[in-house]
């Protein structure tokens, strides 16, 4: 089988790690805008009869849509076997559901979207709140590569008597199987969403977990006034900066900022976006799921 990795513009270092890890051909994209905005995007080698896989870094997603679209059938067009993308960071998780009247629900249209352009998606730890898996919403295979191992591996490597915090319900999931692989107790606490940037945590009686690092673990920072609140009632409690391990790396403009304010000892993220935090590599595990992926 005849593999081909693809940067979508944006991607370029992400590709080139897959591609070693695939050990497979990387081929080279030609992208730019004309003068009135309009995407130019060229292949540059040919790509008939291969697995060509498109990586793709989907922080802000809108701009890239299109252009991924012309890549997928450009791709297509020109003779490849099947079009795969990675998706470290799988964007439009959140809008799952019409609150209000009229909405849009993101989730679904934008698994739409992608459905219609690639034949499989491998993403890392999607934002799964009302779904209860990716293919409720992707008609196409998919794999879901967990980040809890290689966080674990971190935790393990890097802080000495831990005590892993998960700042909601929803993050249970993860820190409860991060804590297992570390051999470490855990702790979840209450999140009341106010609005986009406003966020309140209660916490239950830590005591018992007093001379332990707190090791906050969530999905996303993106505002990050999950990991600010929760940051700041741990070190209220415990009375010890906790250190920060985010899966997505999402990042507003302020929110190291936020979070250096909230007295957070250290920030980390896994490389699923691109961010001067990344310390944590999903790069083994994300190859592994394309493999299966290709083989399927
Ligand atoms: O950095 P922030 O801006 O605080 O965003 C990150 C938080 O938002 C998400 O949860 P939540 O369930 O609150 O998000 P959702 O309701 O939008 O899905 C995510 O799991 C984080 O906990």
């Amino acid at each position: 089988m005849s593999v081909m990795v693809v940067a979508a513009p944006g991607a370029e270092a992400a590709a080139a790690g897959l591609a070693a890890h695939l050990q497979a051909r990387q081929g080279s994209v030609e992208s730019r805008r004309f003068p009135d905005g309009e995407s130019y995007l060229r292949l540059r080698d040919d790509v008939a009869g291969h697995e060509v896989v498109v990586v793709s870094s989907l922080r802000d997603p809108d701009p890239q849509a299109l252009g991924l679209w012309f890549l997928a059938a450009t791709a297509r067009e020109l003779g490849a076997r099947r079009v795969g993308l990675v998706a470290p960071y799988l964007p439009y998780m959140r809008q799952d559901a019409r609150f209000q009247p009229g909405e849009a629900v993101t989730s679904g249209l934008f698994a739409r979207f992608i459905s219609q352009q690639f034949d499989w998606l491998a993403t890392v730890d999607p934002h799964l709140h009302r779904h209860a898996s990716l293919s409720e919403i992707y008609t196409v295979p998919t794999r879901v590569v967990a980040s809890a191992p290689a966080i674990a591996r971190w935790v393990q490597a890097n802080v000495p008597a831990p005590l892993v915090v998960g700042p909601d319900s929803e993050s249970e999931q993860w820190a409860a199987d991060v804590a297992r692989r570390v051999g470490c107790p855990s702790l979840v606490l209450a999140k009341t969403r106010l609005g986009d940037r406003q966020v309140e945590i209660s916490l239950p009686d830590a005591r018992a977990h007093a001379g332990r690092t707190p090791v906050l673990i969530d999905d996303i920072i993106s505002s990050a006034r999950t990991m600010a609140v929760a940051a700041g009632r741990i070190r209220e409690s415990l009375g010890v900066a906790p250190v920060c391990v985010g899966v997505h790396a999402v990042f507003s403009p302020d929110a190291m900022q936020v979070l250096q304010e909230a007295g957070a000892a250290r920030v980390v993220t896994c490389n699923t976006l691109p961010h001067p935090t990344n310390g944590i590599d999903v790069g083994p595990e994300l190859a592994q799921a394309v493999q299966d992926l290709l083989r399927g």
